[in-house]
């Protein structure tokens, strides 16, 4: 729950994917749909804000921003900079926070272009923020306050967790791990479910049971009273079917193919980064 009186305005600019489940995890949790602004170009996107959440709409960015105390950039990397220039021309952007969700994108470009002593704050969610299991990781610029620090970790607390880095460059590290992660576990469970059918199973079942598994096993894991390793040693017992399983992955490279789709996805958070990336120009 969202544990505060103080409720600010929050301009999402950008009403998609992310920034939908931050603010369903938002109201569900308890943040008023009232101090919610969701400025999209695409009518269909606000029209869904409007019916989903109840929260407050704006065409324009400018027009969201004015009345906010909060921004919340939640456009693409290629686009946030052209969105933050057309914010920086407004008198009154001076005193407000900004909260970047932008992967790769770094405080320093943020800064060049809304403005040197401009208090912004770079996170990094997840999708399951839509659903209260959010995992978000926040690094800030020297010109935000530690309240405002504290108001955006009780935010993003509010629909999960929420944890500060002592660096800036572990964002991307965060990024790799806990942004994308979610699709990682989704293609690991699309690629059970199709085995699953294969072996015979009805397509619905294969899905009840990886699902349930799933969550079993991300819920054990959880509770912390054994590490992961230990829970799967658990399930493993000698000569039997896991064992096969476990054996054949290794030898199939698990560990690496994992290390390298990892890696793939923190290089790409680093290029995000770069203005030479093809893609921003
Ligand atoms: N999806 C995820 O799991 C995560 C995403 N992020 C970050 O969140 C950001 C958004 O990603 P995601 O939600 O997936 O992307 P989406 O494409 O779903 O959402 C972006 C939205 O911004 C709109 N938009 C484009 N230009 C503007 C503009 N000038 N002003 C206002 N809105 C605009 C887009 O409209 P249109 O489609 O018409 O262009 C779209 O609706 C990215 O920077 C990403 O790196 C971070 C963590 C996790
Ligand atoms: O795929 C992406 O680039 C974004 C950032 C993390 C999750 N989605």
């Amino acid at each position: 729950m969202y544990q505060h009186t103080d409720h600010p305005v929050i301009a999402f600019i950008g009403g998609g994917n992310m920034a939908s489940a931050m603010v369903n995890g938002l109201v569900t949790h308890g943040y008023p749909p009232q101090s919610i602004i969701v400025a999209d170009p695409n009518e269909e996107q606000r029209a869904m804000a409007v019916k989903r959440f109840g929260v407050d709409i704006s065409p324009t960015t400018p027009e969201a921003v004015e009345q906010a105390q909060v921004v919340v950039l939640a456009v693409k990397p290629q686009v946030v900079e052209r969105v933050a220039a057309q914010i920086a021309v407004m008198p009154s952007r001076g005193a407000k926070l900004f909260v970047s969700i932008a992967a790769g994108i770094r405080l320093s470009q943020l800064e060049k272009v809304l403005g040197f002593g401009t208090a912004i704050i770079r996170a990094m969610p997840n999708t399951p923020s839509l659903i209260g299991c959010g995992a978000t990781a926040i690094f800030s610029n020297a010109c935000t306050t530690e309240e405002q620090i504290s108001m955006v970790t009780r935010m993003m607390g509010s629909f999960g967790i929420c944890v500060t880095v002592s660096e800036e460059s572990q964002l991307d590290a965060v990024t790799a791990i806990s942004g994308s992660g979610p699709a990682y576990f989704f293609l690991l469970m699309e690629e059970m479910i199709r085995v699953g059918t294969q072996l015979g199973l009805s397509e619905q079942d294969a899905l009840k049971l990886t699902l349930q598994t799933a969550r079993g096993a991300a819920n054990m894991a959880a509770q912390g009273e054994a590490s992961p390793s230990q829970l799967r040693a658990r399930v493993t017992s000698p000569n039997g079917t896991t064992q096969c399983a476990i054996n054949s992955m290794q030898e199939d490279g698990l560990a690496m193919l994992i290390e390298h789709a990892v890696q793939a996805a923190h290089r790409r958070a680093v290029e995000l980064g770069m203005s030479s990336d093809p893609a921003r120009r």
